[in-house]
């Protein structure tokens, strides 16, 4: 699957974000191993707290589908944003252990700016599984 059609995909999911509280709607998708699509939004809840992202709830319910961590092909994540969206840092701590480091990454925004980049990238010098071991 090209980018642009999984960014697409990210839009659509973006549409079934439950966000009272910041009206501030993200969607993310995230392609597996077999070419299936595992849609993410972000969920809000008025404890605050529990708020779950976008790119969380894709990988969680990917995950929960049966899908093993560091499978997958790719993910994109769009928000209204000015620039390509900036997954939150705890978004990010999730990626690095549920993620190929290389794994391809799309940010976009509702105007059609994107930026391809890596969870490498987005969190160098991270702690991860490895520093347990
Ligand atoms: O990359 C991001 C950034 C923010 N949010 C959510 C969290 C919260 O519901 C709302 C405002 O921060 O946007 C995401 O889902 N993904
Ligand atoms: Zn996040």
């Amino acid at each position: 699957m090209e980018s642009s059609q999984l960014l697409q995909e990210a839009i659509l999911a973006r549409a079934k974000a439950y966000v009272p509280y910041s009206n501030f709607a993200v969607g993310a998708a995230l392609l597996d191993r077999n070419g299936q699509v595992h849609h993410g939004c972000n969920i809000e809840n008025a404890g605050y707290t529990p708020c779950n992202c976008a790119e969380r709830t894709a990988m969680f319910s990917a995950i929960a589908q049966g899908q093993q961590p560091g499978s997958f092909q790719m993910m994109a994540v769009v928000g209204d944003t000015d620039e390509p969206i900036a997954p939150c840092g705890v978004c990010r701590q999730v990626m690095v252990e549920l993620c190929h480091p290389d794994m391809p990454i799309l940010l976009g925004n509702m105007k059609g700016d994107t930026r391809m980049t890596t969870i490498s990238e987005l969190l160098p010098h991270a702690f991860g599984p490895w520093n347990l071991k």
